[in-house]
């Protein structure tokens, strides 16, 4: 077959992306194809950097193209991203292309510790990330960060001042935490909180950002009702462990996000503590709170089980000292990525499943 961009791009819309179920032409993803004698470059541009199946597209890429143009031509396939977003000209953060609320029903089942290795995994695949910590009953994203103490500054653009953030392994932060000092007793009462929240929506200097992870607090009040209505969230992703007073709160959780006034797709869930593991034997698995409860629960609402993290001493004392589990190699970076990964390809199907329409945007 004679090689010209025609041809290249008719072979390419045989592979198709195995989440989004279309061609890759189709998609868009073929980008910048050129041919120089028998040499051959082109971008396949990923709707994340997180994207687990790069190097399966890749392959088929390859394989298709053997097959129609033979093993001559030297082929230099590049594998980028443009994260997606379906917030085009969305009235709040219109630079934010998702943003993700991380949830539980119950307390202590290690929401903001999902959060944050969450937000430092896609950070750390190459996509632009903020968080913010909107849990007012303890905020604990300053600490697991060590920003413990830091104060956010204030700049003036215009008339307004804004807020910038702190940044800290790549990930743009924002808490109540920061706040307020971290031995005084603040109650965070419901409008407080609001306002503050809509301030961080409002006023902070969030830049460009491919996901904006929300680490609510546990529970489903009213406060989740105001929280969840101001922000404009793309999708929940539930946490829970697998312990029978957990998976009832989360299914409450889980729910809440489904209700009609608030209209939130779940993007899955998160089973927390899943089974304990000894570093130093990592094949023994102990199931402390009950065996695979969070599958249950995703296969209960039809959603994906978006991972499974082991309770390790080592999460904890990652959290303790502000230097996230994500970051250490080893057994617990693997389970963070792999989340981080199922999150990202989530998104991505979300943005392009037709879905889309039932986003709800909120004006702050
Ligand atoms: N997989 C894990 N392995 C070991 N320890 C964990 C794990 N996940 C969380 N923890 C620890 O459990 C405690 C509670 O976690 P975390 O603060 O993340 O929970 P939370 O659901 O956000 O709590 P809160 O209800 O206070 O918001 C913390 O000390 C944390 O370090």
């Amino acid at each position: 077959m004679e090689l010209t961009a025609e041809a290249i791009r008719k072979t390419l819309s045989r592979v198709q992306d195995p989440d989004l179920k279309k061609d890759l032409v189709t998609l868009g993803m073929i980008q910048k194809i050129k041919i120089e004698g028998k040499s051959v470059s082109f971008d396949v541009v990923l709707t994340t950097p997180a994207c687990p199946l790069k190097e399966v597209i890749k392959n088929n890429c390859l394989e298709a193209l053997e097959e129609d143009f033979g093993k001559e031509p030297k082929w230099e396939i590049h594998m980028t991203s443009q994260v997606t977003t379906v917030r085009e000209a969305a009235p709040v953060l219109p630079h934010v292309k998702n943003i993700i609320a991380v949830a539980s029903g119950k307390g202590g089942v290690g929401k903001s510790t999902t959060s944050v290795n969450l937000a430092v995994a896609l950070a750390e695949s190459g996509a632009k990330v903020g968080l913010i910590d909107a849990d007012i009953s303890g905020p604990s994203i300053p600490t697991m960060f060590n920003v413990e103490g830091e104060q956010p500054t204030v700049k003036k653009v215009g008339e307004k001042n804004i807020i910038v953030p702190i940044t800290q392994y790549g990930v743009k932060l924002m808490s109540i935490g920061f706040l307020t000092p971290a031995e005084s007793a603040v109650v965070w009462r419901g409008p407080m909180a609001s306002s503050a929240l809509r301030q961080f929506i409002s006023d902070v200097e969030w830049g460009e950002l491919d996901y904006l992870i929300l680490d609510l607090p546990p529970g489903t009040s009213d406060i989740h009702l105001t929280m969840v209505q101001t922000i404009p969230v793309t999708g929940a992703v539930i946490v829970t462990t697998p312990q029978k007073v957990a998976l009832a709160d989360a299914s409450k959780g889980l729910s809440m996000f489904r209700q009609p006034q608030i209209n939130v797709p779940v993007l899955g869930v998160v089973e927390n503590m899943a089974y304990f593991t000894p570093e130093e034997l990592p094949e023994n698995k102990y199931y402390l709170f009950g065996k695979e409860g969070g599958k249950r629960l995703a296969e209960k609402f039809e959603v994906p089980l978006l991972g499974e993290i082991p309770i390790v001493q080592s999460i904890r004392e990652s959290g303790d000292t502000g230097y996230p589990a994500v970051m250490k190699n080893g057994q617990t970076k693997e389970a963070y990525k792999n989340l981080a990964e199922a999150v990202a390809r989530q998104v991505a199907i979300r943005n392009a499943s037709d879905a889309k329409t039932e986003v709800v945007e909120i004006k702050a």
